[in-house]
């Protein structure tokens, strides 16, 4: 058996054209919809995926400004900025780019953006609105997700879904999503006993870990819907997911690649998210 593959790049296309059409419905409004993004320090994962997040946000006719700091820049500066970018009335979205350098405590610095402007989702605010249903920013990666997951058309309800990695960026607010849609979640992490043993039930495997091969053909149910968030290098210093994705693509039914899988869905919902935060800000103006 051989899984069909959710291709990320295409479905991300899609929302980025469904994007670019509602920017165009807000400028034809005289609104135009933008997003900032702080870059503090050298980080060169990071710059290339600030980049990246600039030159999707140009494509789909969003204002995206990338403001860089140096990486002794101090938490008092930090807030300062954000707050100013919290009042700009032509400011839509704020992104702060993780890692920050470590004397800088991310989580404070996340909670001074608006939630009403926290388009990654990361606040404390979102994270508690996606736990009780109510409206907020979703994380963008476990956003992307569901959104693959749509894609296929398939319906979560009484599915075992098991997510492994609990990271408060993917893991939790994934198993959420999960849930909301009637899944029974099961949150695997790194203390887990017998992984094998609960991807084996799962007809939806979440794999959010940050380590090659955490999933393997002999721990995927057939048929199973395997979604791949990790982000590695191989030996040949190429990149790769959590995910065996030789072996597992033989048994499962579904399987995301990496890259061309998540890693474009997530850039897309920040697109999304900055969309919604602009039409939410300007409506009936
Ligand atoms: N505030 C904040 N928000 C983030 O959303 C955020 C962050 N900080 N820090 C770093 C991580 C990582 N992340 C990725 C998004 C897309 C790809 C992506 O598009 N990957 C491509 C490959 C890109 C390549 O070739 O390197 C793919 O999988 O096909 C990767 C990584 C967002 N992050």
């Amino acid at each position: 058996m051989t899984a069909h593959i959710i291709d990320g790049n295409a479905l991300a296309a899609k929302i980025r054209a469904e994007v670019s059409g509602r920017t165009a419905a807000l400028k034809a409004r005289g609104i135009q919809p933008a997003l900032s993004i702080i870059l503090v320090g050298e980080d060169p994962a990071s710059q290339v995926y600030t980049k990246h997040k600039v030159n999707d946000s140009t494509e789909t006719g969003l204002a995206a400004t990338l403001e860089r700091y140096p990486a002794d820049m101090t938490e008092a500066a930090l807030v300062k900025r954000i707050h100013e970018l919290n009042q700009d009335p032509a400011v839509h979205g704020i992104l702060v780019q993780l890692p920050l350098p470590k004397h800088l405590d991310a989580q404070k610095v996340i909670e001074t953006i608006s939630p009403a402007k926290d388009v990654d989702g990361f606040h404390v605010a979102s994270a508690g609105a996606l736990m009780v249903g109510r409206p907020g920013f979703w994380p963008c990666t476990p956003y992307g997700c569901m959104k693959m997951l749509e894609s296929i058309g398939y319906d979560l309800r009484g599915k075992n879904a098991v997510v492994i990695g609990r990271s408060n960026i993917v893991g939790k607010p994934m198993a959420m999503m999960l849930l909301a849609k009637d899944a029974t979640v099961t949150i695997c992490h790194s203390r887990t006993r017998d992984l094998k043993s609960f991807t084996l039930n799962a007809d939806v495997v979440v794999a959010a870990v940050g380590k090659r091969n955490v999933l393997t053909a002999d721990m995927v149910k057939p048929g199973a819907v395997v979604i791949d968030v990790g982000m590695n290098r191989n030996d040949e210093g190429k990149l790769c997911g959590d995910v065996d994705f030789a072996g597992v693509s033989q048994v499962a039914g579904w399987i995301t690649p990496v890259p061309g899988g998540v890693g474009p869905m997530t850039r897309a919902m920040l697109l999304a998210n900055t969309l919604e935060a602009a039409e939410t800000a300007t409506a009936g103006q």
